[in-house]
């Protein structure tokens, strides 16, 4: 994971003290692009151990349309309570806005998987999570928004691209066309959310290449406002300090030929040896 790495470092040399919404404080810089290639392994980063079980939960739940956190809670999954309100909702974010965009039963992601079998070459093929109908008030607390109908957090990854390319011309007559997907995201906190985030959207590549029968491509992650909090600052150096590892592989059970088919159980990470988890506090 040379390529987060370098994103690191990019920011330490680069960025500018900014201030943010959390009071926390950042170094930050606008625009970034990291590109991964995912025949050359899953990227998960290697130089602190991270929860595959949360990545795929949290992926599951987005795929479900669901924006309550039970689902995730029950299944030990954490990361999200800090925005919910006391019934555990989140308001109209990405599931909801994938499956059944604000509100008028437009199913992103059906939509998406119809075009990539049939219509491969198109240069249309977005799914949005941003819906400006629903962006919070600032003013308001999470859960005032919430009980108004509006996002607790306002998409961070907030819509993305899919690109089909013909096989390489040396990969043999059998060889499947390849599926890229490129992310957008506005806001990235480098440390906590940039990880899971990688991660996510490589698995997401790699599961809508099965059912539409292509080869996982490239994952492209372009940023907008991309911070290292100052409260990570110290996680950070000691990450670098370490080397980064072989990268794992992750193998999906491939008798699952529809996207909203998938089961936790379908996924096992494989050869991941990372070097220990690094705490950091996340800022609300
Ligand atoms: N400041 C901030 N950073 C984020 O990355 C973030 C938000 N807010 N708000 C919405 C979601 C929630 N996400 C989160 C929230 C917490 C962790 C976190 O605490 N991660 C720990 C423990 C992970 C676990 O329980 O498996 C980590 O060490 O990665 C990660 C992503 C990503 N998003
Ligand atoms: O998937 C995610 C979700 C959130 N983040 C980070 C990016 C920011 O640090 C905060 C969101 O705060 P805003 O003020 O709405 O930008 O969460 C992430 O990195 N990845």
């Amino acid at each position: 994971m040379k390529q987060y790495h370098d994103l690191i470092k990019h920011v330490l040399e680069n960025g500018v003290q900014k201030g943010d919404r959390t009071g926390t404080g950042t170094k930050s810089v606008f625009g970034y692009q990291m590109r991964f290639d995912l025949s050359e392994g899953f990227p998960m980063v290697t130089t602190k151990k991270l929860h595959l079980k949360s990545i795929v939960h949290e992926l599951l739940w987005f795929l479900n349309g669901d924006t309550n956190i039970e689902y995730l809670q029950k299944n030990g999954v954490n990361i999200w309570n800090s925005w919910a309100d006391e019934k555990g909702d989140l308001g109209p974010v990405y599931g909801h806005q994938w499956r059944n965009w604000n509100n008028e039963e437009i199913d992103q992601i059906s939509e998406i998987v119809k075009t990539l079998k049939t219509n491969p070459n198109s240069r249309r093929m977005l799914v949005s999570a941003w819906n400006p109908s629903v962006l919070p008030d600032t003013s308001k607390t999470f859960s005032e928004n919430v009980a108004e109908g509006k996002a607790a957090l306002p998409p961070c990854h907030a819509f993305f691209q899919f690109y089909v390319s013909p096989p390489p011309e040396d990969a043999g007559e059998n060889a499947k066309p390849r599926l890229s997907l490129q992310l957008y995201q506005r806001s990235a906190d480098i440390f906590l959310g940039v990880p899971f985030n990688i991660a996510s959207y490589a698995l997401f590549n790699m599961m809508i290449a099965q059912v539409c029968d292509y080869e996982p491509g490239d994952f492209i992650h372009t940023f907008g406002d991309a911070h290292i909090y100052n409260n990570h600052l110290e996680q950070v150096e000691l990450q670098l300090s370490r080397e980064p590892r072989k990268l794992p592989t992750i193998k999906i059970n491939p008798e699952v030929k529809d996207i909203f088919g998938f089961k936790f159980e379908d996924f096992s990470l494989e050869n991941y040896d990372p070097h220990p988890h690094i705490k950091g506090k996340v800022a609300v």
